[in-house]
């Protein structure tokens, strides 16, 4: 479990559950697939598309689209290269994107809530005010990541205020269903089939996509890459989100992580899946 976030310390590790979701609108559950976990950096997807809807192309002025090689919480590469982070799904990146979101979006402190909420169908979903909390006093390492980049003029709200931002929006609580059924457009060139609504140009989801295949799992993107072969996003919440492009997307929960802050269980089952079924983009 993610022990350096200490209301997600007490999560119970012996859960796993997966659901999956293909574009015909058939959905496939076993397990815990209904039990709701803090999505944490799965938001982070989330996050880019808001930004993506407000400032297209102009988010990268900002932030790259390169792998970090980096642990998602990394200071290291911000000062090397003047405070602009790799790629929007590192903490530093989905700092700056949240910056970007506070700067433009009404009502910032509900918006990817509501968002989900329609992407997903569901009404029901809710930010845990206990894990976001927690976060925010333990906050010394994300702090220090957006007052850094503050000192090089890339972070333009009060710090403080933001990371309320972006730990509220880590806190959404959601299952597995709920996570295929918010990410399925994703394997669907941009088309959510349950709410007919064109989410994200056809070609705008594949950036999404390539985003997620080459950096959606922080310094274990490649090792990602090289067991299961898909575009992925996971979190210290234990869930990992993946596409398999025109077909579906799946989602895996269980919330013991390894080293990289990925789930141990979500990695072998993804991994087992795409050998068995033969699922991979390469
Ligand atoms: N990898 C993650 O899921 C990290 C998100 C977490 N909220 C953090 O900022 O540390």
């Amino acid at each position: 479990m993610a022990n350096y976030i200490p209301a997600l310390a007490e999560v119970n590790p012996d859960q796993f559950g997966i659901a999956i979701y293909s574009n015909d609108g058939t959905l496939h559950t076993a397990g815990d697939a209904e039990s709701e976990f803090s999505i944490q950096s799965i938001s982070k997807v989330f996050n880019l598309i808001l930004a993506m809807q407000q400032y297209g192309e102009d988010i990268w002025s900002r932030v790259g689209h390169e792998p970090s090689g980096q642990p998602f919480n990394s200071l290291v590469q911000l000062e090397y290269e003047s405070g602009i982070p790799r790629n929007p799904f590192i903490n530093a990146g989905a700092l700056v994107i949240s910056d970007m979101n506070y700067s433009r979006i009404a009502a910032p402190q509900y918006a990817m809530r509501e968002f989900v909420r329609r992407l997903t169908g569901n009404p029901n979903l809710h930010y845990d005010h206990a894990v976001s909390d927690s976060e925010f006093e333990t906050r010394a390492r994300n702090a220090a990541m957006a007052y850094l980049m503050q000192s090089f003029g890339n972070f333009h709200n009060n710090v403080e205020e933001v990371l309320r931002y972006y730990f509220n929006n880590c806190s959404l609580r959601m299952s597995c269903v709920d996570l295929v059924k918010a990410f399925s457009f994703l394997a669907n060139r941009g088309y959510c089939r349950h709410s007919d609504t064109q989410i994200l140009s056809e070609l705008d989801s594949k950036k999404i996509n390539a985003l997620m295949a080459t950096s959606g799992l922080y310094d274990e993107a490649g090792n990602f890459a090289y067991r299961v072969g898909l575009p992925g996003k996971s979190g210290v919440g234990g869930g990992i989100v993946a596409i398999v492009p025109d077909q579906f997307s799946v989602c895996v929960w269980s919330p013991e992580l390894n080293a990289a802050g990925n789930s141990l269980a979500g990695m072998s089952a993804l991994e087992i899946l795409s050998k068995r079924i033969g699922w991979s983009i390469f």
